[in-house]
């Protein structure tokens, strides 16, 4: 075997694993969800793997800027940025064509962000050859742990029993139309998790009837921190009624209306403060939010789509610098992601709320092991070199098998949501 630790080969491999049927600003999650397994080998015969998305933009990006790392040292990760830039570039875009763009929630589909994506898809599997190398966990090339566990947040949703054409037994969540089944669903997510803070995902229901279930879920778990994200679906107007209504049961307000005009109108008339994964979603937008002011004073990163764990460190500076909070927010997902981000929030001081993850809503890995335990709602940072878990071949191969057959190429929530209402228009703010 060569001594050389050079790139000699990518394989990115798409898979698909169950997801339920979720409710959201945009209309329903599909019954799988996409993403992709990158592996990077060394002529040595190490592997670095990552998790990231897995739609069909994605795949293509990947598959264009992949060659270009054959031959570079795991560790030129600023190299392998630049490679990435001069490949995928973004077209630009014309005017017209941003005109009436629809708000999307669907990862693979922002364009922009396809240079941050790629590179952080890449970046990951290096630092896990990195650490491979090195003998050392991924949290200790970005500086060691501030903390040796990650706390996580409960992530509730409305949600249907069973999809449209259900392809597998149901879930065994049930539906959560009502508060007291959305209260039902959380001591559920609580009991087997033990998390110590709540998000509900909004902007599915009636907003009174979401504040309801707030105001249920504040009665049943006195004192636990609470979260709600309509996604933007929600007016200026909407969103001021709705946080009245909450008053002194928020932790924070995530993305109640559209745009960073919308946050900061919301912003000048109401206490909570505002947290966003939509408006702050790059560097660009950070500084836009830094010149108006800073109505949003929480950003809920996410290393997927800004750029992977050292762009988000950078960040968590930005946010010290500009006394901003900063958390995490997710996908759904698999446990690579999941231990990308233990990792990356270990390394991070400054990260002053419990990340989201929809960890609990997924039943199927990719890892040796099997899923990853939570305790009392946080995961131990792992010691073990690179980001310490490996793939499970079979189930790679499963879930790879699951892709081929599932007949879903890009995520759509408003054309899965038109299964159940054909007149779903999926226009927003709906409320
Ligand atoms: O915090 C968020 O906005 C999200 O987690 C976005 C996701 O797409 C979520 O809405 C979902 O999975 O339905
Ligand atoms: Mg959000």
């Amino acid at each position: 075997m060569s001594t050389s630790h050079a790139i000699r080969h990518i394989r990115i491999t798409p898979i698909a694993f169950r997801d339920p049927p979720l409710l959201n600003a945009a209309g329903i999650h599909e019954p799988w969800a996409l993403r992709s397994i990158i592996e990077i080998e060394t002529a040595s015969g190490l592997v670095g793997i990552n998790e990231s998305y897995g739609d069909e933009p994605m795949l293509d990006a990947l598959a264009k800027a992949a060659p270009a790392l054959v031959g570079l040292s795991p560790w030129a990760l600023n190299e392998m940025e630049q490679r990435v830039a001069a490949l995928v570039a973004p077209p630009v875009q014309t005017a017209s064509e941003f005109l009436g763009q629809q708000v999307s929630l669907a990862p693979g589909t922002h364009v922009s962000k396809t240079v941050a994506k790629v590179v952080s898809a890449f970046e990951v599997a290096m630092l896990d050859l990195q650490g491979q190398m090195a003998n050392a966990p991924v949290v200790d090339l970005l500086g060691g742990a501030a903390r040796c566990s990650v706390p996580f947040s409960a992530y509730l949703f409305y949600k249907y029993a069973e999809h449209a054409g259900q392809p597998y037994a149901p879930d065994a969540w049930g539906e959560a139309l009502t508060p007291q089944q959305l209260v039902a669903q959380a001591q559920r997510m609580m009991g087997q998790y033990g998390f110590q803070s709540i998000k509900l995902k909004a902007g599915a229901l009636p907003p009174d009837e979401e504040a309801a279930g707030i105001l249920a879920l504040a009665k049943a778990f006195p004192g636990l921190p609470l979260r709600i994200d309509p996604n933007a679906n929600w007016t200026v107007e909407t969103s001021l009624r709705i946080v009245e209504k909450l008053r002194g049961v928020l932790e924070y307000y995530e993305d109640p209306a559209p745009g960073l005009d919308g946050m900061a109108a919301v912003a000048r008339a109401c206490e909570v403060p505002l947290a966003t994964n939509m408006v702050v979603t790059d560097f660009a937008e950070f500084r836009r939010n830094a010149e108006m002011g800073c109505p949003v004073k929480i950003v809920l990163s996410d290393h997927h789509y800004w750029g992977g764990l050292r762009a988000t460190q950078r960040l968590s500076t930005l946010c010290r610098t500009f006394d901003l909070g900063l958390s995490m927010h997710s996908n759904s997902h698999l446990g690579i992601s999941l231990v990308a981000m233990t990792h990356l929030c270990a390394s991070v001081p400054l990260l002053t709320y419990a990340c989201d993850t929809h960890y609990p809503w997924q039943d199927e890995e990719v890892i040796e092991g099997g899923r990853l335990q939570f305790e009392a709602g946080s995961l131990r940072v792992p010691t073990t070199p690179g980001l310490g878990v490996r793939l499970d071949r079979h189930a790679l191969a499963r879930l790879h098998d699951n892709y081929l057959h599932c007949g879903i190429r890009n995520r759509d929530d408003l054309g899965q949501m038109r299964k159940y209402d054909p007149s779903f228009d999926g226009r927003q703010p709906r409320f």
